[in-house]
């Protein structure tokens, strides 16, 4: 029973007290206070954190309209250990390794208190247990990828023998899209666009069709598909793609009927139901080979998100 005396009141976080370029703004703080818990949220030691690129939208202030205040330490996706409990907790207990998305509402203001730091709070419905097969750095790399991949694939009612086209195969939400739709939905067949190197990944991943962006029109094959997701602001060109009576979904960019778009929401039961998948291997973390980040290069990992040229996941390893 870790007692709260043991919990330090100050921890190190890498913060901005100004919107910005993250090679600008970002700052290492080291005298931040530990974050308080409400009645409903856990406290995390943080072992890693996942970053995506909603964090450098938000930090450049494309969102500040429903933002938190300012300092602001960024961060959505944890995978860390319970270092206490708030008195209306049940799923958790100190000691539990959990991960997340500790934002439910990506853009409603998101908590000012992020996960690049050593310690984050969150609420529990927000959160699931760590898979026991994962490690801390692969975990904190899934959440907010993996629920908005299934999400979407669940608002366009995805289903058994479905096909899928899916624009942007190679990132964070396109590989899990793939997998889920491939290894839980029963896809009968996926193709996924990305540049020519990234073909091979996008096969391994269970795309039955890599298309390379660089060398052909998705929109001009003569096959059209029950589903296109657009993960990389596509859909003028995305609603050319699908059947009739198909459903095209986009999480980024305009908006082109009959195409209709989203904004994740949080939750720690679709970690739960996806579980199975990840114990058995189904469905993988994608970390790209070099997007581990220590807690001291937290500026050069948000520069390797923001080139935009990731594949999979880049995560900060923390404690
Ligand atoms: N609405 C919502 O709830 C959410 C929205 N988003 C948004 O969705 C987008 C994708 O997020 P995420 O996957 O994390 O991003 P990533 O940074 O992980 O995406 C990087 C990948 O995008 C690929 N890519 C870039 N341009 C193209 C292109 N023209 N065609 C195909 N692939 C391309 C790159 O492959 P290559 O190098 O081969 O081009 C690279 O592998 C972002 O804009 C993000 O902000 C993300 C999560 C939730
Ligand atoms: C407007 C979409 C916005 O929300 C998330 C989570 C992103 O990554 C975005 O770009």
């Amino acid at each position: 029973m870790t007692s709260t005396a043991t919990l330090p009141t100050k921890m190190k976080a890498w913060t901005y007290a100004e919107y910005g370029k993250s090679s600008e703004v970002l700052k290492l703080e080291t005298d931040v206070d530990t974050p308080q818990i409400k009645d409903d949220q856990v406290l995390v030691k943080v072992a890693a954190a996942g970053i995506n690129p909603i964090d450098f939208k938000r930090m450049a202030g494309m969102f500040k309209v429903m933002d938190s205040p300012l300092p602001i330490i960024p961060g959505y996706d944890v995978a860390g250990v319970v270092v206490k409990v708030g008195s209306q907790v049940r799923k958790f207990k100190e000691g539990d390794e959990v991960y997340g998305d500790i934002n439910e509402k990506a853009l409603d203001h998101p908590t000012q208190f992020g996960t690049i730091a050593e310690y984050t709070a969150a609420a529990e419905k927000l959160l699931a247990l760590k898979p026991k097969n994962l490690s801390f750095i692969e975990s904190a790399g899934l959440p907010l990828a993996m629920e908005t991949a299934y999400e979407g694939l669940e608002r366009c009612h995805f289903s058994a023998g479905k096909s899928l086209l899916v624009l942007g195969g190679a990132g964070g939400v396109g590989t899990m899209i793939i997998q889920i739709a491939k290894q839980v939905y029963g896809a009968s067949k996926i193709a996924a666009t990305s540049s020519t190197g990234k073909l091979e990944l996008l096969k391994s991943l269970g795309a039955d069709l890599p298309i390379d962006y660089t060398k052909q029109n998705f929109e001009d094959l003569p096959e059209k598909f029950d589903v296109v997701y657009d993960a990389v602001g596509q859909c003028e060109r995305a609603v050319k793609a699908v059947q009739e009576g198909g459903h095209v979904v986009t999480i980024y960019g305009a908006v082109v009927p009959p195409a209709t778009s989203f904004l994740l929401t949080s939750d720690g039961t679709i970690l739960e139901k996806l579980e199975p998948y990840l114990d058995s291997g189904k469905v993988k973390p994608i970390i790209d080979p070099k997007g581990i980040f220590s807690f001291a290069q937290t500026p050069q990992a948000f520069a390797y998100l923001e080139t935009g040229r990731v594949v999979g996941k880049v995560v900060i390893a923390i404690n």
